[in-house]
């Protein structure tokens, strides 16, 4: 039985990937990191059971998260409990490289910076993936929303690989099954649940940031 025991465990909704989206809020509206990662550690599952060819993507989200996980656990843990405590204690004491690259080169500021970048293409993925027909093609969707948004983070070689990874996608049919939620109507409605949680959890970040300059980080 072992092996049904394996498939057990990776059986895999996205909803309850998605729905972790719904804990980041805090009552006052600050965004915890714990469940922020716990939100992207599920959709790198999900991305990894769509095929080898993602592994270079989500290598480097994996990576990510274990920054921001380290910095949760660590002697300092307490500082990281949300996103708006973790860029208040790192500025506070200088723990970010502001302009350039230098004694601080994988702070929590920067590093989740990026996940949020990426979540902005993912906001933008999901609104078409929940518009979409019968015959519109995930590929195209997927590069449509990462040419409107982190693309314009990445050097052109880190384009050219993501848009050969697209390229590979696999159709829209596929796609629903692996994201286990059920027949296209349930997609549409969870994606229609999920989506303006994300955008809150997205916005709320965005404006700390922009309030502290550091939209930008090197
Ligand atoms: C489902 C298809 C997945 C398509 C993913 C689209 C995003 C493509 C991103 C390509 C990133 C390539 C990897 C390299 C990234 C880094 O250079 C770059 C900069 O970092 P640095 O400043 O430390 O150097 N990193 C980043 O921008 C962070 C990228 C994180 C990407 C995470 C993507 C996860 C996607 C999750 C898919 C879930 C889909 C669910 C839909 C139902």
């Amino acid at each position: 039985m072992a092996g049904s025991a394996v498939i057990e465990e990776q059986k895999f909704s996205l909803q309850e990937v998605l729905d972790t989206f719904k804990l980041c809020l805090s009552e006052n509206q600050d965004v915890y990191v714990e469940h922020y990662v716990a939100g992207w550690r599920g959709l790198v599952k999900f991305m990894n059971s769509l095929g080898n060819v993602f592994t270079f993507i989500s290598k480097d989200a994996v990576n990510k998260i274990q920054i921001l996980v380290n910095f949760l656990n660590g002697e300092n843990g307490s500082h990281y409990v949300t996103i708006q405590s973790m860029v208040k204690y790192e500025l506070d004491n200088q723990l970010v490289d502001l302009e350039k690259r230098g004694s601080h080169p994988e702070s929590g500021s920067r590093t989740l910076l990026r996940l949020h970048r990426a979540l902005r293409w993912l906001e933008l993925f999901l609104e078409r993936l929940r518009t979409s027909t019968e015959d519109s093609k995930t590929s195209v969707m997927c590069a449509d929303a990462y040419n409107e948004s982190l693309s314009q983070h990445h050097p052109w070689v880190i384009r050219k690989a993501a848009g050969m990874a697209f390229y590979v996608l696999p159709g829209r049919p596929t796609f629903f099954e692996v994201m286990n939620v059920g027949g296209a109507e349930k997609v549409v409605d969870m994606l229609g649940d999920a989506i303006p949680m994300i955008s809150k959890v997205y916005q709320i970040t965005e404006d700390l940031y922009a309030q502290n300059n550091l939209l930008e980080l090197p």
